[in-house]
């Protein structure tokens, strides 16, 4: 009641600002930055006033003279409304002001240019859905940008092959089985697509076969008639959601590891991309030899990766775990109750000590040392810190205690003029942190323009190829 109050003498005082300003030729600025009565009320009260109203009243104040256009448009007010959406106020700061003129990214500076947050609100209520496809190689994840999640998960390989081999067929049935399973057109909205982790090379016939990757995503997309298309990295979408435009992704695949320099969100793959030849696949095996050697049985291996899933984390001090009692227990539908102990942690320590598992391989913090190092030597800002941010992605980087385990072992393991500052982020939006990265791109109040290729571009581009 009292809000209305405020709100009918504040519009009528809006009003008579307008009438005043035709009737009588009162200087613009005596009349246009004066709220009348409301002059005694600190410019805090009023703002508090006005987060109480919805944000289109605000508009439709802002619009009634100056210096309510200048109160209810002010960058306060409406910071207050976008803090009020779903997503988090953090991530939209962060694409607003990192991502918003798409690639090569720029930055919004604060002299030169002031975001007007009422403009960034109004323009992304206008930003169209997408769909959102992270073709992870072990599992896709799909749904629509304006959701909080996405709305299905499938088994990649067993149901299409490698998707990243870049053949036709094999693709388009990946593409209209995901439509399908949405019921979704695709000529009715932009699609953003993670580009997949592979051919990491400097090579001139790496650079070929991602070209030629990228070609055929966008060439099946387009067949497909969807009208425009954003293809970015996946380890680039899993920095962004960690609001990160620079840094070290290190993303536990299904089969292999990949550790990847970002600068700026480019691909430093001059400076390096390492891999580690073994991913969430070996670490579920590992458990279930583990189960059995323990005499533990079980019918199937999805009751294995739901264990691994819910009861497996990794060790800060791995020796200390094995003096410790771990034991936990859970109960699976239709296989009934187990229990764990060592094989709890021993499970994620296999990403330290390889050999645990029988196998020659790297261990995650040297290769993220030997990544860090080789950034280093490359010299490629002043400051040289841009690497010590490690952004952990992918599902099994979701093992508690991961992120803390590796920042330790960095910490011993590089020498002391690097590991300064090294600081290792836990999965954002844990197995699904990739396609948060596209959502944070398709909700951006300048999406799909400076993201996205259209079909037009697209075909154009290609006619003068060949
Ligand atoms: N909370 C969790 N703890 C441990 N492992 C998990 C957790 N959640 C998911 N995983 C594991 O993550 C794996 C799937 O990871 P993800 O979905 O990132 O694969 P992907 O995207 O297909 O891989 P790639 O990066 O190779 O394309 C599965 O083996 C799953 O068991």
């Amino acid at each position: 009641m009292n809000l209305r109050k405020v709100w009918g003498s504040m519009w009528s005082r809006s009003n008579s600002c307008k009438d005043s300003t035709k009737a009588i030729q009162v200087p613009r600025s005596s009349s246009s930055s004066s709220l009348g009565a409301f002059d005694q009320l600190p410019m805090d009260i009023l703002v508090q006033i006005l987060m109480l109203m919805e944000p289109r009243d605000a508009v439709k104040l802002s619009l009634a003279c100056k210096a309510l256009k200048s109160l209810a448009g002010s960058n306060r007010l409406w910071i207050f409304y976008l803090q009020c959406l779903q997503e988090s106020w953090d991530s939209i700061f962060f694409a607003e002001t990192s991502l918003r003129y798409g690639y090569p990214l720029r930055m919004v500076s604060s002299e030169s240019e002031e975001l007007s947050f009422m403009r960034v609100y109004g323009q992304r209520a206008q930003v169209p859905d997408s769909i959102i496809i992270d073709g992870g190689s072990g599992y896709c994840k799909f749904g629509r940008s304006k959701n909080a999640s996405p709305s299905g998960r499938s088994a990649t390989f067993l149901e299409f092959g490698n998707i990243e081999s870049p053949i036709y067929a094999r693709l388009q049935q990946f593409f209209v089985t995901i439509f399908n399973r949405m019921q979704v057109k695709p000529s009715m909205q932009p699609i953003v697509v993670s580009l997949p982790l592979c051919h990491h090379d400097d090579t001139e016939s790496a650079k070929a076969s991602r070209r030629q990757l990228k070609t055929a995503i966008l060439n099946v997309l387009f067949d497909m008639n969807v009208p425009a298309v954003c293809a970015v990295n996946q380890a680039v979408l899993a920095l962004y959601a960690a609001r990160q435009t620079s840094g070290i992704v290190v993303n536990i695949g299904f089969q292999v590891i990949t550790i990847v320099p970002i600068l700026n969100g480019k691909v430093m793959r001059q400076v390096g991309v390492e891999v580690i030849g073994f991913g969430a696949l070996k670490l579920t095996g590992f458990l279930k030899e583990k189960m059995q050697e323990n005499n533990i049985t079980f019918h199937s291996l999805y009751t294995v990766r739901t264990l691994k899933e819910n009861l497996c984390y990794v060790a800060l001090d791995y020796e200390a775990e094995l003096s410790r009692d771990t034991q936990a227990s859970m109960e699976i539908l239709g296989e009934g109750w187990f229990t764990l102990s060592k094989e709890r942690f021993q499970t994620g320590e296999i990403l330290f000590q390889p050999r645990l598992a029988g196998m020659r391989a790297m261990s995650l913090h040297q290769a993220v040392a030997l990544c860090m190092d080789h950034c280093d030597e490359a010299g490629l800002t002043g400051d040289g810190s841009w690497f010590k941010t490690v952004v952990l992605a992918g599902g099994s980087a979701c093992l508690p205690g991961l992120a803390e385990r590796l920042e330790k072992e960095l910490q011993n393991y590089l020498p002391s003029s690097i590991c300064n500052g090294v600081k290792v982020i836990p999965p954002s939006c844990g197995v699904d942190t990739a396609w948060h990265g596209g959502k944070l791109i398709s909700n951006l109040s300048t999406f799909p323009g400076p993201w996205c290729i259209t079909r037009k571009q697209f075909r154009r581009k290609s006619r003068l190829m060949w």
